[in-house]
């Protein structure tokens, strides 16, 4: 058995307030991609976790691997022989360990017959969007979800520069905590020129805090000048270029891979995505 975990990008990203507890309430428009992690299992008699995959390095193989804290998360855990494919870039703005658990839930439920369990926002604020990959508006901490039907198809090309930037880090860094939301109703947008164009008017709260720690972003922002429109993914590094077509972005992305052999660049088209396989 086994699930796909896309990458998550937060087209846009308002940092709308902060919670008493330090968490910030935010208002982000968000698609996933065709590209991301795998997890399988099989039955087992033990809950063993086994990590592959050329980015498979970068993430922790013990019991704080979200997979394992996912499995965790039901009331009555039992054996399973779990393998997680890493191919997502780790702390990246693009969700793989939230996209990850959410996986491992989605899987286990099937494997063990039983309900996905409640309270996966103590996974990671980005598990619940997760957990469903559909375009969606997401508020509150991440667990205030709304699928929305305005978006078409976006031909996206996704670049990291291969530099780890710990979200933590950058919300701390904010100094504007109350911004104002996105608009009450999100407009149609039946076009890859449309949604640039009105993403263009929208903004990543994110963006200025991830650049004074990361500034590599500037250059991967640069590298995606010839998209319609460039831009930061959550907390960064990873950035999107939104292209008119398909075979815009791969070509976009072959040359930006061709120049920057050392990055994670992709060519993607964000919609909504059927969580099984
Ligand atoms: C910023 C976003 C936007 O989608 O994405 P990423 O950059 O992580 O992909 C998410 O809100 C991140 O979600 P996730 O990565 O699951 O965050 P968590 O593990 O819950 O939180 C990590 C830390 O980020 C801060 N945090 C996170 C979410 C939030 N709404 N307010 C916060 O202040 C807190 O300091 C928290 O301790
Ligand atoms: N399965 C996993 N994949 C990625 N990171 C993981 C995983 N499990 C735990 N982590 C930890 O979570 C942190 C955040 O990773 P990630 O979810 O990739 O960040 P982001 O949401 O910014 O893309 C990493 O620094 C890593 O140590």
């Amino acid at each position: 058995m086994s699930e796909h975990a896309p990458a998550k990008v937060n087209l846009t990203l308002h940092v709308t307030g902060r919670r008493s507890d330090g968490y910030h309430l935010l208002d982000s428009l968000v698609a996933f991609a065709d590209v991301g992690d795998t997890v399988t299992a099989e039955p087992a008699d033990a809950l063993t976790l086994e990590v592959t995959g050329p980015m498979g390095a970068d993430v922790p193989t013990g019991p704080e691997n979200l997979v394992l804290a996912a499995a965790r998360l039901f009331d009555a855990p039992r054996g399973a022989r779990l393998i997680l494919d890493k191919h997502l870039p780790a702390a990246a703005g693009i969700g793989g360990g939230s996209s990850d658990a959410a996986a491992a839930l989605r899987l286990l439920s099937r494997l063990w017959d039983l309900p996905v369990p409640e309270g996966s926002v103590a996974l990671g604020a980005d598990v619940p969007m997760c957990l469903d990959p559909r375009v969606q508006r997401v508020r509150g901490v991440g667990d205030e979800r709304r699928p929305v039907d305005i978006l078409p198809p976006l031909p996206t090309v996704l670049v990291n520069p291969g530099v780890p930037v710990a979200t933590p880090e950058v919300f701390k860094r904010l100094t504007v905590r109350e911004n104002p939301p996105m608009p009450t109703d999100l407009p149609l947008l039946s076009c890859p020129a449309d949604a640039a164009d009105w993403i263009a008017t929208q903004r990543n709260d994110l963006a200025g805090p991830a650049r004074a720690i990361a500034p590599e972003i500037g250059a991967v922002l640069a590298a995606l000048s010839g998209a319609r429109l460039a831009r930061m993914s959550g907390s960064g590094a990873t950035c999107f270029g939104l292209y008119d077509t398909r075979a815009e972005a791969d070509q976009a992305a072959e040359e930006i891979a061709r120049a920057e052999p050392g990055w994670w660049v992709r060519a993607t088209t964000l919609a909504a995505h059927a969580p099984s396989s």
